[in-house]
C-alpha cells in the first residue's frame, strides 16, 4: 500500500504573529515569564493571581493536548510579582505532532514579550543516586530527536527569530540554576534537589532495559519525552531557560527487576511532590529579576 508522509507544519512568521496578536486581543496581560507544565504538574497554574484562562481549542493555530495529566489551556496571571503565562498541558511528538507544532507556543510567547521560559517535566531517573520524588534541576540536555535530524530549527532559518546555527552549550541559564539551587536549600528541600542531564526520547514507549542502560552510559541522569525541543526553540529566539524534572519513576536497568514503568505511577508521583515543586518555583520567581540583564 502506498503511503504519503504527512506534510510538516512549518509555520511562517505571520502565523506566529497572528496567534500572538489574537492572544493580545484577549487579555491586557503582557507576560515576561512562560511556564510549561509537565505531566501532572499543571497545578502550578493555579498559583497565579488575576487568572485569565484561554483554552487551546480557541487559540488560532494551536494544537490540542491529548494526554492525561495535560489540561489544554493557557493561564495568564501574576506570581510573586512576575507577569506569567502558564501552559497547562504541552504537546509531544508521540501524540502525532511534528517538532514545529510541539514548539509552536514558544515562538508565540517570545513575540508576546516573554524573556524567560521555565520548563517542567516528569522524567524517569537513570542516575542511581536519584530516588522517586526527587527534583532534578536541568543543567544540560541530550536532544535525541534533534541529534538524528528531527530538530525544530530544520528548514529555512527566519533571522527575525534567531541565527542559523545557535549555540546550545549555554542552553540552561547558569545564574537561574544557581538561584534555583540556593532557593531549594533555603526552603530545606536541598536533600532531594539535584542537578543533572535530561535526555529527550521520542516515546511513547518507556525504555527497554538495554535502552535505559545505553542512555545512562551516554551521560543522561533522567529521561523523558519532551522539553529539549521547546528549549532549542526558546534559545534560538533568545529566551533564558530554567528547567525542572520531577523524577516520577526509576528507569528499569536490571534484568532481575519486576518493576514496570507506567503513566499512572508518573501521575501519582507528581501528586506527592506538587507542593514542593510549586513552592520552589514560587521562591525562584520571587527573587528573579524581570530583566535577564539584572541577574
Ligand atoms: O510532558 P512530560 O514530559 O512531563 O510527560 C512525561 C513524558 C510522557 O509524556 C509522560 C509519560 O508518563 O510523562
Ligand atoms: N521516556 C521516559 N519518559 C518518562 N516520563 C516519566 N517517566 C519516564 C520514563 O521512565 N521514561
Amino acid at each position: 500500500m502506498a503511503t504519503t508522509a504527512p506534510a510538516a507544519h512549518r509555520c511562517s512568521y505571520e502565523d506566529y504573529e497572528a496567534t500572538a496578536d489574537w492572544l493580545r486581543s484577549q487579555t491586557e496581560q503582557r507576560p515576561k515569564v512562560a511556564i510549561i507544565c509537565g505531566s501532572g504538574l499543571g497545578g502550578l497554574a493555579a498559583l497565579l493571581d488575576n487568572r485569565v484562562v484561554i483554552p487551546y481549542k480557541d487559540i488560532p493555530n494551536f494544537p490540542q493536548t491529548t494526554v492525561e495529566g495535560h489540561q489544554g489551556q493557557l493561564v495568564f496571571g501574576t506570581l510573586e510579582g512576575q507577569q506569567c503565562v502558564c501552559m497547562q498541558g504541552r504537546f509531544h511528538t508521540y501524540e502525532g505532532y511534528d517538532v514545529y507544532q510541539v514548539t509552536y507556543p514558544v515562538r508565540v510567547f517570545s513575540l508576546l514579550g516573554v524573556r524567560t521560559l521555565v520548563v517542567t517535566n516528569a522524567a524517569g531517573g537513570l542516575n542511581s543516586s536519584f530516588s522517586v520524588g526527587d527534583i532534578m534541576l536541568i543543567k544540560d540536555h541530550i536532544n535525541m530527536p534533534g541529534l538524528v535530524g528531527n530538530n525544530p530549527l530544520c528548514g529555512p532559518n527566519d533571522d527575525r527569530f534567531g541565527v542559523r546555527f545557535p549555540c546550545m552549550s549555554d542552553a540552561y541559564d547558569r545564574d537561574l540554576l544557581a538561584l534555583a539551587q540556593q532557593t531549594a536549600e533555603g526552603q530545606g528541600i536541598g536533600a532531594f534537589v539535584h542537578q543533572g542531564v535530561y535526555c529527550m526520547v521520542g516515546g511513547p514507549t518507556f525504555e527497554s532495559i538495554a535502552e535505559g542502560r545505553a542512555l545512562r552510559t551516554m551521560g543522561a541522569d533522567a529521561v523523558g519525552m519532551s522539553t529539549a525541543l521547546e528549549v532549542v526553540v526558546a534559545r534560538h529566539c533568545g529566551l533564558r531557560v530554567l528547567g525542572f524534572s520531577l523524577i516520577t519513576n526509576m528507569v528499569v536497568t536490571d534484568y532481575d527487576s519486576t518493576l514496570k514503568a507506567n503513566h499512572a505511577e508518573v501521575l501519582d508521583t507528581t501528586l506527592m511532590r506538587t507542593q514542593d515543586l510549586q513552592g520552589l518555583v514560587r521562591g525562584i520567581l520571587a527573587q528573579m529579576p524581570v530583566d535577564p540583564e539584572d541577574l
